[in-house]
């Protein structure tokens, strides 16, 4: 075996020379993402993160060749506040897009604004809408979303999957709660790796040169087993790295030119 070899599915590292083209290039990666989904099942399912994902996806609102009426749109993690707290991750995505293109309210999933008081039912409720839309569709054992969007904290954190948490083991639940999240809010639900790795594609979204070690530690080192490079897709998944040229200068891993 070489010491360049790489299993068929390893990680795509893009790099864009700044911020304003990694936006474009994504959303056009994402359209891309959602024609298929929709030619070939007639759904595109999606989970977003927070952080700086609500804020990029904005890239999306000028594309009218969205079938936005096809999307069902879920939170891979939710902080446990109401629906319009500044908190939210729902509301950040709320604000930043699902305002300003036409998408059925009823296809966003948020968390049960009800149940904000026990995480066990909360979590459980939103892993019954899972269940709700996946299954006999596309799951087996966990659903197979076409695609999940994740950002990476400075501590190698992706999700509400924290360094050293005892949810970097689960294996069986689909949604998980936390009421110690170092990144505040504390409470938080979050989707499991299991449900992360058996989605179509992956793709992690980090610009800027505060991420310029940690994508190093993820991408050169995942024998560290940081949080983000715990994220491995199931064969034929795929995991993509759309990052900036800041973000990317000390990484050794290959960079991939970008192509739809
Ligand atoms: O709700 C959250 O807090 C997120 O889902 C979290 O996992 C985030 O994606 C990372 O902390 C990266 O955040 P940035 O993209 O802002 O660096």
């Amino acid at each position: 075996m070489s010491a360049h070899h790489q299993p068929p599915n390893s990680p795509v590292l893009v790099s864009f020379p700044d911020k304003d083209a990694l936006q474009t290039n994504l959303a056009a990666f994402i359209s891309k993402a959602q024609k298929d989904s929709i030619d070939k099942k007639g759904r595109f399912t999606i989970a977003l993160s927070g952080g700086s994902i609500p804020t990029i996806l904005r890239g999306l609102i000028p594309d009218n060749q969205i079938k936005w009426n096809h999307w069902q749109v879920f939170y891979v993690d939710e902080r446990v506040v109401p629906l319009d707290h500044p908190d939210s991750n729902h509301r950040a995505c709320a604000e930043n897009l699902f305002s300003q293109v036409p998408i059925p309210p009823a296809n966003i999933h948020t968390i049960d604004p009800t149940l904000l008081d026990d995480l066990e039912e909360l979590s459980d409720s939103y892993e019954k809408k899972l269940i709700h839309e996946f299954a006999q569709k596309d799951a087996a054992r966990f659903p197979v979303f076409d695609l999940i969007l994740l950002g990476m904290g400075p501590d190698g954190h992706t999700a509400s999957l924290f360094p050293g948490h005892e949810l970097l083991a689960e294996e069986d639940r689909w949604v998980a709660y936390i009421d110690d999240s170092p990144k505040p809010p504390p409470k938080r639900i979050t989707f499991t790796f299991p449900v992360i790795n058996h989605a179509a594609r992956v793709v992690f979204v980090a610009a800027g040169k505060e991420k310029v070690d940690m994508i190093s530690n993820v991408l050169d080192h995942p024998e560290k087993g940081l949080p983000a490079a715990r994220v491995k897709p199931v064969f034929p998944g795929q995991l993509y790295w759309f990052v900036d040229d800041a973000a990317a200068a000390k990484v050794d891993y290959p960079r991939t030119p970008f192509k739809l």
